[in-house]
């Protein structure tokens, strides 16, 4: 089978929400290795388990007259968004295609809508795992059974549940932009996401998705599954682990080439770039030899796909998530630059204006990056590491508050961070913190247009209102320093601390307090008699009863009210403030535009 293919094992990860049976469905694929003899043995891999094509078809029941030429799926152990977006290769993501598992009774929840986001991001074929049919009510188990053989035997009363759901799904699925059917329905893998009935307890359906991802590996990945078998070697690192006896050591999923022992191998470090040579390969023995004292079983060399240990000198300092490429023939500074190039290309869209993001990968980091885009969010700066001090405070002096949010990605934030936070001064900068990018995200939108609202108010209230007041007779309370006579608002909205005007433009002075019923009141609104005091006329010099007279709106207020607040005016404020620039405009007709 090797030699007839140079197409390597495509790397499957599993996503979905919380408890929907993404660890349940990795179990009972790996658990599935009790299969005949005949069929090739699913092997635990370090980080990952491969499924060799001989165990999927004979599980299946499919007969080998499909050619098919992929050599089995290696799933990646660890499910879920994260590990999908962590572990990256040559700036995509690691895993070729993805399970998204859902609950087919709870149908879609956050996460699974997350998870189909990032999948669009990343253009990453998937297959949907409708899982929990076991749970329809009534469902009779068939264990282990593709789905046609387990649908048949149920009565039609739980079929058309089943059916039910499904198209729920696929109504779903519709509306976020995807075409889906029941996965025995697709004829045309590139028009429609086949939904995969399955129960991760019984193994009903397991078969099928398993094939179903063959089919879709086979159909749509074979150019980019192409390997040269003997080429050299290209990972990505899953975790750096001491190892006792061995040292330092490299869990690494190989996805293009091979790796032998004794091969230059190059890495990224926290500091600089490493370059050493593989002591030795490392795999998990299988488990009927657990009895022999030593865990792994030595091998010379690993072909892609697989998930290998590496052990070699100078490997202090890795970084999860870093590339690792094998140095073959005098390439070696070509090789060296590509690793630098690809952990110092985080591909993130920077603005000079915009909100601060960390996350703990650079995969991670790139795939908030992404949605954030989406939600047109622009960002100011990226990087990987818990929230710093330094962050805070840059935070704190970014021009536009409803960009001073840090967020924080399955990061965390760092004590002095904290304290400085604490700083009256930084008052107004918020950090969001979680492993959900669309909570994330959620909180920070939250967060923003309720500070703008708020800031709108604030503006709002500093701005001075139109208004028409009248002096009435009989209520001239003292002539003048200030002038203090009793008026009816006529219209608009009538403050203290603002400035008169005649309706004939001329100025009169400065109204200083306005008394309804003996208190003092910084509003009132059209219609109401209050007494007030003006700073500078006299009555029966510059003003007197009968007198109507506007409130003196300043030129930029007018420009502010007239541009992006006349909705926020009542007919009665709209009607003076049209008097009063009427009136401003007779000699200016630009004025306050
Ligand atoms: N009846 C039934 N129960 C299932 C099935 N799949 C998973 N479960 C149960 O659902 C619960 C959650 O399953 P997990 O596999 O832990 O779900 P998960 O998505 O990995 O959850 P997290 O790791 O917490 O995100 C467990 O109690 C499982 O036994 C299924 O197909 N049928």
């Amino acid at each position: 089978m090797a030699k007839k293919s140079k197409i390597r094992t495509p790397i499957v990860c599993v996503m979905g929400h919380v408890d929907h049976g993404k660890t349940s469905l990795l179990d009972k694929i790996r658990g599935s290795s009790v299969v005949s003899t005949e069929a090739g043995a699913i092997t635990q891999h370090i980080g990952a388990t491969l499924v060799p094509l001989d165990a999927i078809t004979h599980m299946s029941g499919a007969l080998s007259k499909v050619s098919v030429n992929v050599p089995g799926l290696l799933f990646i152990d660890t499910p879920g968004h994260h590990a999908f977006t962590t572990l990256r290769a040559r700036g995509g993501a690691l895993a070729d295609m993805a399970i998204v598992v859902v609950d087919i009774n709870e149908g879609f929840r956050p996460q699974t809508i997350e998870a189909l986001q990032i999948l669009r991001n990343y253009k990453t074929p998937f297959v949907i795992a409708a899982n929990k049919i076991d749970r329809i009510h009534g469902w009779r188990v068939q264990k282990d059974q593709p789905f046609n053989k387990t649908f048949a035997q149920q009565n039609e009363r739980v079929q058309g549940i089943l059916e039910t759901k499904v198209y729920e799904l696929v109504g779903k699925l519709s509306d976020l932009g995807f075409n889906s059917e029941r996965f025995d329905r697709v004829s045309d893998f590139a028009r429609n996401i086949c939904i995969v009935p399955t129960s991760a307890l019984t193994g009903e359906g397991i078969p099928d998705i398993l094939m179903v991802l063959v089919g879709l590996a086979q159909r749509y990945m074979t150019e980019s599954l192409k390997v040269s078998a003997d080429g050299p070697g290209a990972g990505t690192v899953l975790e750096v682990k001491e190892e006792r006896g061995l040292g330092m050591t490299l869990d690494l999923i190989l996805y293009d080439g091979t790796l032998a022992v004794g091969d230059e191998i190059v890495v990224a470090g926290n500091e600089e770039i490493i370059e050493t040579k593989v002591r030795s390969l490392l795999k998990p023995r299988p488990m009927k030899e657990i009895l022999i004292e030593e865990r792994f079983e030595r091998v010379r060399s690993v072909t892609a796909a697989a998930g290998i240990k590496v052990a070699a000198p100078k490997l202090d300092g890795v970084i999860a998530g870093s590339p690792l490429r094998v140095v073959r023939g005098p390439n070696r500074d070509e090789v060296v630059e590509q690793v630098r190039h690809e952990v110092q290309d985080i591909q993130v869209t920077l603005s000079d204006l915009g909100i601060i993001i960390r996350a703990d990968t650079i995969g991670a980091l790139e795939a908030l990056s992404k949605e954030l885009e989406g939600h047109q969010i622009q960002v100011m700066r990226a990087a990987v590491g818990p929230v710093t001090r330094h962050d805070v405070i840059e935070a704190g002096t970014i021009k536009d508050p409803l960009y001073s949010a840090i967020l924080a990605f399955n990061t965390p934030v760092l004590p002095d961070a904290i304290d400085t936070l604490a700083d009256a001064s930084m008052s107004h900068v918020s950090i969001f913190e979680g492993g959900v990018i669309y909570q994330l995200i959620d909180d920070y939108v939250e967060w923003r247009d309720a500070k703008k609202q708020e800031l709108e108010r604030q503006r709002f209230e500093k701005l001075i209102m139109p208004a028409k007041i009248r002096i009435l007779p009989d209520c001239v309370f003292r002539q003048s320093n200030p002038a203090v006579v009793g008026v009816r608002v006529l219209g608009g909205k009538l403050q203290s601390d603002v400035d008169l005007i005649l309706t004939n433009g001329k100025k009169i002075g400065h109204l200083k307090q306005i008394q309804a019923k003996n208190e003092t009141v910084h509003e009132v609104d059209a219609g109401r008699e209050v007494a007030i005091s003006i700073e500078g006329p006299t009555v029966g010099r510059q003003i007197d009863v009968g007198d109507d007279l506007y409130v003196d709106i300043p030129e930029r207020h007018v420009k502010v009210i007239e541009r992006e607040m006349l909705d926020l005016l009542n007919p009665s404020m709209r009607e003076i403030l049209e008097e009063f620039t009427y009136l401003k405009r007779r000699e200016d007709p630009f004025w306050g535009k």
